[in-house]
Formats: structure tokens, sequence, C-alpha cells
């Protein structure tokens, strides 16, 4: 049994990663706050919503998703149910494993999950990292759980927070990307919704190749990149806005705060 405790935007993601997967319905316990999540949870799902105690005494593997600031909560409400049989594996921005295992006592096995919303498109990056008492069969555990719905990668806990600025607030970027393009599109006179499907298309074009050509992200700029030509003209304006820069300053901010997470 497998129990995902906080199912919000990220647990109903992994909630129907599990479900397409082939796990069945009656396999996954979820918990909500609200009665009436509880009850779209159990119409769309089929799956049993009850309490986080219940939730954490029947299953052996309990997926935290609250947010970093609900955490110390609901670690206190489930510790007196959570056993060193028990595999916790947590999805909580900035929450070390150290933090999971202080509030939970004795040896459990926790391991630490960044995933993204991909997860909904069985297209994710998990990056994983084991706690203190978790083996490599409680990280094949949740490579297994998560492989499904994507990438798995294990990485050292010290990475954690980079990753979490990288590939799981990753998708945001890309979405303001398109938004600030599709603006463009509308600024230079183009129907928004034709400027929306010329970008989504671009944009997925270019992430396909990126991934099934196995060619660097420079030599595909410059593919595109002719002398003398539009894209250079674009280029010089990207590069004038200092939007590089920008990147790497807006990147290394959200490492920042998955850092500050679990201070609140
Ligand atoms: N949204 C995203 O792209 C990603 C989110 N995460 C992490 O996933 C976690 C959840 O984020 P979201 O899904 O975006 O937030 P959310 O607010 O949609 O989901 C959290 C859910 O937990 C519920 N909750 C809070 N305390 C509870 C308790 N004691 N018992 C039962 N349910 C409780 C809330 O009612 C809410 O439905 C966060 O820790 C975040 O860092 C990780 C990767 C990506
Ligand atoms: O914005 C956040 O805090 C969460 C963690 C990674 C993506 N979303």
């Amino acid at each position: 049994m497998i129990a995902i405790l906080g199912t919000g935007k990220m647990g109903e993601a992994l909630l129907s990663g599990l479900v397409r997967a082939g796990l069945r319905p009656h396999e996954i316990t979820a918990t909500a706050r609200r009665p009436e999540r509880a009850d779209a949870l159990r119409e769309r799902y089929g799956v049993r919503v009850t309490d986080n105690a219940e939730a954490a005494k029947s299953a052996q593997t309990l997926i935290l998703a609250v947010k970093p600031q609900d955490m110390a909560s609901l670690l206190a409400e489930i510790a007196p149910h959570v056993s060193a049989d028990s595999l916790v594996i947590s999805v909580a921005a900035g929450i070390t494993t150290g933090f999971v295992e202080a509030r939970l006592g004795g040896d459990v096995p926790v391991v630490r999950v960044m995933s993204n919303t991909p997860v909904l498109v069985d297209e994710a990056m998990s990056v994983i990292s084991a706690g203190e008492h978790a083996s490599e069969v409680h990280l094949r555990r949740a490579e297994d759980l998560l492989s499904p719905v994507g990438k798995v990668l294990r990485i050292p806990e010290s990475q954690q927070d980079a990753a979490t600025a990288l590939s799981g607030s990753g998708p945001a970027y890309f979405f303001y990307l398109v938004e600030a393009m599709v603006d463009a599109g509308i600024l230079l006179g183009m129907p928004r919704a034709a400027a929306l499907d010329m970008v989504t298309q671009s944009i997925v074009g270019a992430a396909i190749m990126l991934r099934d050509s196995g060619e660097h992200p420079v030599i595909l700029r410059e593919a595109v990149t002719s002398p003398g030509g539009t894209t250079i003209a674009a280029i010089a304006e990207l590069e004038r806005h200092k939007v590089r820069a920008a990147f790497l300053d807006a990147i290394e901010a959200a490492r920042d705060r998955s850092r500050q997470l679990a201070s609140g």
C-alpha cells in the first residue's frame, strides 16, 4: 500500500502517474485537508482517502507532498505510526532528510525527491537522495515508483536545492518564456491563438531535438543562426538585456529560497 499525504497539485500529479503506471486504486491511499478535495480525489481516481494517521498506519510507503511550511506539523501527526519498516519519501522543496528523520525518530528510511509537474505527461525529471537510514533497496523502491512517469537520477543531497531550482522549478521558466514570446507575437500583430501554436510547436520541436540528437545546445542554436540574419539580430538584443545573467541570478535565487524553506 502506498499513501500520498497532502494531495495537492504535486501529490495529485504523482497519484495520476501511479495509476497510469498500473497501480490499482485500492493499493493507493490519499489524504487531503479539505473534504471537497477528498471527494474529488475519490471520484477521479477511486482511491481511498483517509486522515494522515490512518494512511501512515496502513501504508508501507508514504509520499509526503505537503508544502514545506506544513511539513513539521504533518510529521508530528504521523510520527507515532511510522517505523523502520516504512519508507518515507518527501517531495517537498528544501526539506532535508535530516529534518524528516529528526521529527520521525527511530531509524525510519527517508528518501528525498525533487520531481516536477511534467509527471502529468510521464516526462518528469525526478532527482532522489537517500537519508541516513535509507538503503539501496529503498532507493530502488523510489526509482520503481518514479521511473514510469519520467527520468530519475540519483544525486547527492547537497545538490538537491540546486536541482529544485533547475528542474523542480524549471517548467515554470519555460512557460514564462512561452508567455513572453506569445506577447511578442501579439506586439507584431499576430492573433494570440496562432502565436501560441507557433511558439508551442517551436519549443516542443526544439526540446525533442535537444533530447534526441545528443548535440550540444550551442551547436543546435548556431544551426539556426545565419550570418547577418534574423536570429543573430534577436540574440544581440537578448545579450544587450543580459538575459543570460538574469537566468544565472534567477536560478541562484531559487536555490537560496529552497535552502530557506525548511526554516519556514
Ligand atoms: N508544484 C510543483 O511544481 C512542485 C512542487 N513540489 C513540492 O510539492 C509540495 C506540494 O506543492 P504543491 O502541490 O504545489 O502545493 P499544493 O498546495 O497544491 O499541495 C499541498 C496540499 O497539501 C494539503 N495539506 C497541507 N497540510 C496537510 C495536512 N496536514 N494533511 C493533509 N493535507 C495537507 C493542502 O491542502 C494542499 O492540497 C511542496 O512541498 C513543493 O515544494 C515539488 C516539485 C514541483
Ligand atoms: O515553487 C516551489 O516552491 C515548488 C518547488 C519546485 C517547484 N515548485
